[in-house]
């Protein structure tokens, strides 16, 4: 519900329930009875306020604002363990943050690996009344892509901490707005499917959602990617697409055949229905960066002048294969910021330069990843609290590595793979503008390095560039300062490095992690901390845990 004053009130509660995501029953963490949960949509500016109540039976849950800064309200992140006590079974918390810029976001869980049960949905923030898009569209879809597993979380979180690690594999399908396929092809007529044809009747929990439109007009596709391993890579039959918006970001407009997302990523295109309108299209996601195990996702591009039934013409179209990265490469360094008054200048110089080494490890039998040589692993107390209330017993005060060895061979497998764990914090200075160096190295195994797509919370971050082997300081004069895209989650490509520059601007205490689930799970990921004093009235019940629980339990008559 909302009103005209601009604040959106909802009153959530989560819970597991039977759901068929993809044609297999299974169960689903739903919000509201719905999977995946309610889209918040409001206009910059607005206030929203997510009143959530844990229904779960023996787990505590928190939920992530994808996108959102939290500017003023760092407590409303909804990251365990960083930004807030996790609310317990029977517990209610309040979510209330503004939502400052238009754009295309999501919402999703952030404790343990509670994204990867169907914790997610989708939020939309509209332009502020009175202003108008940099760009024109009749109508508009948004699609939710995520990755579905038959094998229950719990058993996949177990599985990753044992040793030996037990991988979670390739999903069993690909969900757009939490409906997939499985064990049937909606294009299996074309005859090179190993599957049989879907037989659906449209009101299946996983029937597909299908976009209906008319001839000549111009749609906005709204894209975001939640998915917890796979990158996904778009097409739509003979149509072109061009992308205006990455991240809540405006873009240089540019024209693609398909698209490469990333978890964590989202994206705006516009599609042109110029095409014959006499005919369906398939609309087509599938996996790129592993070799796949999955179908990929499919839906239909409904011109209205036929019925939504009919089949397209010829077979989806093909993804392109896993491993071309020139391609994805490409599509990359196409993005770039447009010249717009909401999106900041990159800052010409850096204060700080933070290099971060990626690597999987082993730990006394334990796989793990590390980020120069450190795999985190979060504290009982959650940072803001501790930082805010000086409790130096919370975490570790060592400072986490700036770097790392001078020497270490980004193309071999580590050479000693044992790593450490840690929980330290990078204390960023104020307002400084910090540089971020992310090396992608070889995983354990030979010649195997993956795609890692980084997201940052509290803030938007320049991506001054991407390169191939061991980032060195000459490589510096190839960033793009003109116009980088600015965004809150960028990809490391195999064996390369990423280059981002941000301004510690945001009082608070932010997560900043691969978004792949299992290897967040695992330990890749670092913490960062500024203007902390700042911060003020952090509510009680994101504090009502470990040392700051029993700061705020003196005083009361328990004896
Ligand atoms: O973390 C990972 O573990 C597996 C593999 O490296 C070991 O099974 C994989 O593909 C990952 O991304």
């Amino acid at each position: 519900t909302s009103n005209k004053t601009g604040n959106h009130f909802y009153k959530w509660e989560v819970e597991y329930m039977y759901w068929s995501p993809d044609g297999i029953e299974n169960v689903v963490m739903g919000i509201n009875g719905q999977f995946p949960g309610p889209t918040i949509r409001a206009r910059a500016g607005d206030i929203v306020h997510v009143q959530l109540t844990n229904k779960l039976q023996t787990e505590g849950v928190v939920i992530h604002w994808h996108g959102i800064r939290q500017k003023g309200t760092p407590w409303a992140d909804g990251t365990a363990s960083i930004s807030q006590c996790v609310i317990n079974p029977g517990e209610i918390f309040d979510y209330r943050f503004t939502v400052d810029r238009a754009g295309t976001y999501f919402y999703h869980g952030h404790y343990g690996m509670q994204r990867s049960a169907g914790l997610y949905g989708a939020m939309i923030v509209d332009v502020a009344e009175g202003e108008k898009e940099p760009f024109h569209y009749d109508g508009e879809f948004d699609l939710l892509l995520s990755d579905w597993w038959h094998q229950s979380v719990h058993l996949q979180e177990v599985g990753l901490s044992s040793r030996p690690m037990r991988w979670i594999n390739e999903p069993q399908a690909l969900l757009i707005n939490g409906r997939g396929q499985y064990g049937c092809s909606l294009a299996a007529h074309y005859g090179n499917s190993s599957f049989s044809q879907c037989n659906i009747t449209g009101h299946e929990q996983w029937a597909p959602y299908i976009l209906h439109v008319d001839p000549n007009r111009t749609y906005r596709i709204r894209i975001a990617s939640t998915t917890a391993l796979a990158s996904l890579n778009l097409a739509i039959g003979n149509h072109k697409m061009v992308v205006v918006e990455a991240d809540g970001n405006y873009l240089q407009p540019f024209e693609t055949n398909d698209l490469d997302i990333y978890s964590g990523e989202s994206y705006s295109v516009l599609l042109k229905t110029s095409q014959d309108s006499s005919q369906n299209y398939w609309i087509s996601f599938g996996v790129r960066g592993r070799e796949p195990q999955t179908p990929q996702a499919l839906t239909i591009l409904n011109y209205k002048t036929n019925s939504a039934s009919k089949l397209p013409l010829s077979p989806p179209p093909v993804t392109p294969r896993w491993d071309d990265y020139a391609h994805s490469k490409a599509f990359s360094n196409k993005i770039k910021a447009l010249d717009h008054k909401s999106i900041p200048k990159p800052s010409p110089t850096y204060h700080r330069r933070i290099v971060l080494l990626n690597t999987q490890n082993k730990m006394n039998g334990y796989t793990k990843w590390s980020i120069n040589n450190v795999s985190l692993s979060l504290p009982a107390t959650p940072y803001l609290g501790s930082i805010r209330f000086g409790l130096r017993d919370a975490f570790d005060q060592t400072k986490p590595p700036e770097d790392f060895p001078e020497h270490y061979d980004v193309m071999k497998p580590p050479v000693n793979h044992n790593t450490t764990t840690g929980n330290g914090v990078y204390m960023l200075g104020y307002y400084s503008t910090v540089d971020v160096i992310l090396q992608n190295a070889n995983a354990l195994k030979e010649n195997v390095s993956e795609i890692h797509p980084w997201h940052l919370h509290g803030h938007d971050f320049w991506v001054l560039g991407y390169g191939e082997g061991k980032f060195t300081r000459s490589d510096e004069k190839k960033f793009n300062l003109k116009d980088p895209p600015y965004r809150n989650t960028a990809v490391i490509f195999p064996y390369g490095w990423t280059a981002l520059r941000f301004v510690a601007d945001n009082p608070g205490v932010w997560a900043f992690h691969c978004h792949i689930e299992p290897h967040l799970h695992m330990g890749m990921g670092v913490v960062f901390a500024e203007g902390v004093q700042h911060v003020a009235k952090i509510p009680k019940e994101a504090l009502s845990c470990g040392l700051t629980g029993k700061k705020f339990m003196t005083g009361s008559h328990l004896g």
